[in-house]
């Protein structure tokens, strides 16, 4: 496997267990403790490795952040969203969004995030990023989408979201993700 191209945006992932109780849904997020957005309230999730398909990285960011476990296959992949730093390029990442609504085993608090389960009319979006009441609330909702965020100067707030509804999604990049997605676009 070639070694990734530092000049093109960083693959990612995010994984949201999504549980429906007899309160309604709640999905799974957590206070990230190191690294890229530390001290926010994120989904699981993180880089994709070499050789790894979304699917897999998803699962087992999953595993290693809560300790929840699902398998790679049953993972519904729900958004891309493509998050652009002009102001510190080296930041883009290409972002594939699965939700998981078969897993097992209670989230735990790992060295990475410190999990928490919250009902879907209340995300703590003022403890997230900017962008994720953009984005999140749309995709727990149902919406199947592909999503441009571009921040701002502070490489925090908002300065352009725009989205695009599958299947008629024409993204300016092609990511190499796109195999993971025929269901939804037909
Ligand atoms: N604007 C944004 N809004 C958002 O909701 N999530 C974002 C975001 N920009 C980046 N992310 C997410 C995507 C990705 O899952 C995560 C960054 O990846 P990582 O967790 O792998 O970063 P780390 O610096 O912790 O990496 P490691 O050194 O691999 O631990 O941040």
């Amino acid at each position: 496997m070639a070694a990734a191209d530092p000049s093109m945006p960083t693959q990612v992932v995010l994984c949201l267990p999504v549980l429906r109780g007899l309160n309604g849904a709640q999905v799974l997020l957590g206070l990230k403790r190191h690294g890229f957005g530390a001290g926010r309230v994120v989904a699981p999730g993180g880089k994709i490795e070499p050789g790894e398909a979304p699917a897999e990285a998803a699962a087992r960011e999953l595993r290693e952040e809560t300790a929840v476990m699902t398998d790679s296959d049953s993972l519904e992949p729900a958004a891309r969203v493509y998050f652009r730093f002009p102001y510190a390029p080296a930041t883009d990442m290409d972002c594939t969004v699965f939700l998981a609504r078969d897993f097992t085993g209670p989230a735990k608090a790992t060295d990475e995030l410190e999990p928490a389960w919250y009902p879907l009319g209340h995300l703590p979006l003022e403890r997230m990023w900017d962008d994720s009441a953009l984005w999140l609330g749309l995709l727990l909702s149902g919406e199947r989408f592909d999503a441009v965020v571009v921040l701002a100067e502070d490489n925090e707030s908002v300065a352009r979201f725009s989205k695009v509804d599958w299947p008629d999604s024409k993204m300016p990049s092609q990511p190499a993700t796109n195999a993971d997605f025929p269901d939804i676009t037909q």
